[in-house]
């Protein structure tokens, strides 16, 4: 069996980590692992830690590292036989502390947007509650205005990509990820891309993921289609 490859992105709200992370999943056949996903399951299933996220969540807050690590590290560690990229996680110096004890990290990608394409990136963002799934006006449209491709159920704005917040949320971001990019950087493995499209930045992911592992299948290598 050939060693697993675990790789973190890293950056801010609305930088793309979400939609970046699905193209490496497809293109090189990493697992896709959310903080994300993994606390919706959780509230779903009304878990301990469900429960208690969701107090956090519905506040507009950061859920705290113990709290986090107990309901992410777990789940990394089942995994043994299979390549993955994590998303959201870690977003605090104690959770990339947590994570650092508990598996070695191969690749770390901090994502690098200007501030203004955040604010009007997240002002366009609809998301499918339930599962999380993510729109944008411009960018990925649902097929039908206001409604999941899926389920058809409405799309919803969360409170906090509203003007108001963001502005705050995007500040907070770059204080508490500051020392997490640090830490990466002095490990040597952190890389960095900066612009203002996910379609300019990605050919440099691919060819940087394409050095570290083989590709998954060529025929499934993601190419936009607009
Ligand atoms: N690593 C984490 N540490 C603390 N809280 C987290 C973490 N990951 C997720 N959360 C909580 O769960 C909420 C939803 O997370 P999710 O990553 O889906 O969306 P988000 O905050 O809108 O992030 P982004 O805008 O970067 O996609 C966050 O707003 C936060 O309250
Ligand atoms: N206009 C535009 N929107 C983008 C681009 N990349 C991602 N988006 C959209 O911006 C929003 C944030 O992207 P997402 O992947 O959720 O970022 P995350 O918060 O870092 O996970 C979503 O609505 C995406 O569809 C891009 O290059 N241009």
């Amino acid at each position: 069996m050939s060693r697993i490859f675990r790789a973190v992105i890293l950056g801010p709200p609305g930088s793309g980590k979400g939609t970046i992370s699905e193209r490496i999943a497809q293109s090189f056949g990493l697992q896709h692992l959310s903080s994300g996903d993994f606390l919706r399951e959780n509230i779903a299933a009304k878990t301990e830690a469900g429960v208690l996220a969701k107090t956090y969540i519905e506040k507009g807050l950061l859920v705290p590292d113990h709290v986090m690590t107990r309901l992410v590290l777990p789940r990394l560690e089942e995994i043994t036989r299979h390549s993955w990229l994590l998303d959201g996680f870690p977003r605090t110096l104690a959770q990339a502390h947590a994570l650092d004890i508990a598996c070695d990290l191969d690749l770390v990608i901090s994502l690098n947007v200007p501030f203004e394409t955040l604010k009007e990136r997240l002002s366009h963002r609809w998301i499918h509650p339930a599962s999380g799934r993510v729109y944008n006006k411009g960018f990925n449209p649902p097929r039908v205005k206001g409604v999941d491709d899926i389920t058809g159920e409405p799309l919803i704005q969360h409170e906090d990509d509203k003007p108001m917040a963001l502005v705050a949320r995007l500040r907070h971001y770059k204080d508490v990820a500051k020392p997490v990019i640090d830490l990466y950087k002095s490990k040597g493995i952190l890389h960095t891309f900066s612009d203002t499209e996910t379609d300019r930045i990605w050919p440099y992911i691919s060819t940087l993921f394409s050095t570290k592992i083989p590709m998954h299948q060529a025929d499934t290598h993601y190419a936009p289609s607009h």
